[in-house]
């Protein structure tokens, strides 16, 4: 099986823990694009989702999927989201796709985080993958500047704009074996928006699809 087939294959189970006629929300990315497809194949009714990417509200669109803005919620009883690396405690690194404002957002007003990703997304520690930190376009300079002065090495992400017209850049050799610290500390920088690091709100549960099948786990101390 290659790593599409597990990504959806864990979309595919999390159909299962979507309550009929709730709002639900729905985040970014390639995992979650087969969640939407097989919610949609699924002949499950749900009152509407909240989206967190253009990219989301079109497939949810095709699939006749309402969508709901955030501000007309107070809370989720889910929310379904890919990774880019989750860990034992289910923190995770977001923002591959440049999304992980509005997830963040979104999360927060979830009773329940449900994360589905192939097993190569699950790693001892955190940091392998770049982390993704939004910045405001006239701070780039100067916030990564300060990114550097933790141990960062920050690249922008030529040619891409955020939903909400910032930038992105994406930092390697951050040590991210504190993420709450870490999280805190980023988004303290002048100019970063948000930065990819899902720490202080990790995931629920964890739907890792391998060759064996998709483990439901949740966060080991
Ligand atoms: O901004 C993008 C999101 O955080 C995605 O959840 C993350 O990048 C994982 O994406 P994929 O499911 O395509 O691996």
């Amino acid at each position: 099986m290659n790593q599409d087939e597990l990504k959806r294959q864990a979309a595919i189970k999390a159909v299962e823990f979507v309550p009929e006629n709730e709002y639900i929300g729905i985040g970014t990315g390639s995992t979650v694009n087969h969640f939407i497809r097989a919610l949609g194949e699924s002949g499950k009714t749900v009152k509407g989702a909240v989206s967190t990417s253009r990219q989301s509200s079109e497939l949810m669109a095709q699939y006749g999927i309402p969508e709901i803005h955030p501000n007309e919620v107070s809370s989720l009883p889910v929310y379904i989201d890919g990774a880019d690396e989750i860990n034992h405690l289910l923190q995770m690194i977001k923002g591959g796709g440049g999304a992980h404002l509005s997830e963040k957002i979104v999360a927060n007003l979830a009773q329940k985080f449900i994360c589905i990703a192939d097993e190569s997304k699950y790693v001892s520690r955190l940091g392998k993958f770049p982390l993704p930190v939004e910045v405001v376009p006239m701070a780039r300079s100067m916030a990564s500047r300060e990114l550097v002065k933790l141990g960062g090495r920050p690249e922008l992400r030529i040619g891409f704009k955020t939903l909400n017209g910032n930038e992105i850049v994406d930092v390697h050799g951050l040590d991210l074996s504190r993420p709450m610290e870490m999280e805190t500390r980023l988004n303290g920088i002048l100019g970063v928006v948000e930065n990819g690091l899902f720490a202080h709100r990790p995931a629920d549960v964890l739907l890792l699809a391998g060759k064996d099948g998709v483990k439901m786990l949740t966060a080991q101390a």
